[in-house]
């Protein structure tokens, strides 16, 4: 099993209410699931008569229909992963989650508290209580409204979110998202996200909160922001992105249908729905949730694998015949505790590496890739959240940094490193990996992103088999162990991983899993 997409499309129930303008609600969520690939349900719980300036009339459908509509669903569209919207009353709220917990709740659900429209309408409802939905919902959405409403205190700042963030995670199990849109700040919208234990996901993220920043886009045509929002993180979870990715791959999805958003009726226009997102810029900057990263000097601009093909090794002997082969990048990787050999290992290969004028990454052991000088290291995220990147960065060291998904790329490219690993790409045995394989679909759509940002290299399970195809998808390099270090000649296996790489400048034709 990879991560990837298969060609069906997964089914996403989306229960909102209907709005007439069509900019918000159940009009906007089918729009998004649909526009991302999957297919929608469409359960109403309301129709609402509106236009962009106002909410005139709320009628709800009764429990009966609401059942009505799910259990039909049920019988022959079973969902991959639900939304849920505006609700019309507290009796309609119980029974909903009544039944959802009896029949779905092993389902991913995104939950929108929608309180009120983005024109000032409560739709008429006296205050509701979330609770019983809140015990099986996966990814919680309220706005600083919201927020307020539910804390049962005042709440119109960042700090005033992050003071409120236990008594929400003591109300549910759920990854909270805490929008921040509302905010007021002139250049950028910030929304705090705190996750739990994401499945497939590092451990090193969990219980951990973080801001995700984008830059504020002028316009007052923000109608159905919230719906499309939570809709999209709906459908990327349903096709399998972990939880991390959903939320930015859907943050990025509605800051693209900001920019593109347009006039509808005279008051709040509806936002764009332009496809799964494709542009670096319109992705949120994943920050810590406390303090700030220190400001470190810019990366090397200049930098660039000599070598595409990037062997991993772990000792100098094997180092040795690869420099004598002729290879130019590669990394020393010694998962060992004995800290006298450790030292002596590192300061030999860099020595050996120098002699080549070779980039020479040293793995994980940062502190005595500065002591003995070395070109380059290569952090993990575990690593580089204790790393002192601002003391390799004033000795000139060369960073690379991992990411296992979109989520962890974004957080590496905060520390604003010289190249960025993409993994792993096909099944490995040589490391226990939290995630699963994220196969060449995924890679090529990573490279598109971030390839030309920042050079790339692919890592995981990659041989002479496959390195077309990864050479196809426009990363800069490709990382390899065992190809190389299973090898009887481990010069041998690197140049005819080199020869295959350097023959495919132009014509490999990719057949993506
Ligand atoms: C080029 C390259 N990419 C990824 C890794 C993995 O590094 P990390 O996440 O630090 O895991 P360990 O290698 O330390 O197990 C790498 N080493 N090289
Ligand atoms: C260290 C690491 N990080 C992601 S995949 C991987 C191991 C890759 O090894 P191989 O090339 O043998 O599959
Ligand atoms: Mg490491």
């Amino acid at each position: 099993m990879t991560a990837s997409n298969s060609s069906s499309r997964p089914t996403v129930w989306c229960i909102a209410a209907t709005d007439s303008g069509g900019g918000a609600g159940i009009t906007a969520d089918v729009r998004t699931v649909s526009d991302l690939g999957c297919h929608p349900c469409a359960v109403v719980t309301a129709i609402t008569a509106q236009n962009s300036l106002m909410v005139s009339a709320v009628a709800a459908v009764s429990n009966a229909t609401l059942l009505d509509q799910l259990n039909a669903l049920l019988l022959d569209m079973p969902p991959q992963a639900i939304k849920i919207g505006l609700l019309a009353s507290q009796a309609q709220l119980d029974c909903l989650a009544a039944w959802l917990a009896a029949h779905v709740s092993h389902v991913p659900m995104v939950l929108d508290p929608v309180l009120s429209a983005s024109s000032g309408s409560d739709f008429g409802r006296a205050k509701l209580d979330f609770t019983p939905l809140l015990a099986i919902t996966t990814v919680f959405t309220p706005n600083v409204a919201e927020v307020a409403a539910l804390i049962g205190s005042q709440c119109s700042s960042s700090e005033q979110l992050i003071a409120a963030m236990p008594q929400l995670l003591a109300m549910t199990p759920a990854h909270l998202l805490l929008k921040g849109g509302d905010i007021d700040d002139a250049a950028s919208a910030e929304d705090l996200l705190y996750l739990r234990q994401p499945p497939f996901c590092a451990a090193q993220h969990a219980e951990q909160g973080f801001r995700l920043r984008t830059p504020r886009i002028a316009t007052g045509n923000n109608h159905g922001t919230g719906c499309m929002l939570s809709s999209a993180i709906a459908a990327f979870i349903a096709q399998d992105w972990v939880i991390p990715d959903a939320i930015v791959l859907a943050k990025a999805y509605v800051q693209r249908g900001l920019s593109e958003s347009y006039q509808a009726g005279m008051g709040t226009g509806a936002l764009g729905h332009s496809g799964m997102p494709q542009c670096l810029n319109d992705f949120p900057q994943v920050l810590p949730l406390q303090g700030s990263l220190p400001t470190f000097e810019a990366h090397h601009d200049n930098f660039a694998f000599v070598s595409p093909i990037y062997p991993v090794v772990s000792n100098c002997a094997q180092l040795t015949e690869l420099l004598r082969g002729g290879c130019l990048t590669l990394q020393l990787r010694v998962k060992s505790d004995d800290t006298a050999q450790l030292a002596a290992t590192i300061q030999q290969a860099i020595t050996l590496a120098k002699r080549y004028h070779a980039q020479l990454f040293i793995n994980d052991h940062w502190r005595l890739a500065l002591k003995y000088h070395a070109y380059g290291v290569h952090l993990g995220q575990e690593d580089v959240a204790e790393a002192d990147i601002a003391a390799l960065r004033a000795a000139g060291i060369v960073i690379g940094l991992s990411s296992h998904s979109f989520f962890e790329a974004l957080i590496a490219l905060s520390y604003r490193p010289d190249y960025l690993a993409l993994g792993h790409i096909f099944a490995t045995t040589t490391k226990v990996m939290p995630s699963l394989p994220q196969g060449l679909t995924r890679l090529q759509h990573y490279a598109n992103i971030f390839a030309s940002a920042i050079p790339t290299v692919a890592i995981g399970g990659i041989d002479l088999g496959n390195l077309a195809q990864i050479r196809a998808t426009g990363v800069q390099a490709a990382a390899v162990v065992r190809a190389v270090t299973n090898a009887d000649d481990v010069a041998d296996a690197y140049l005819q991983l080199q020869q295959q790489w350097l023959q495919g400048e132009t014509t490999w034709e990719v057949a993506y899993d």
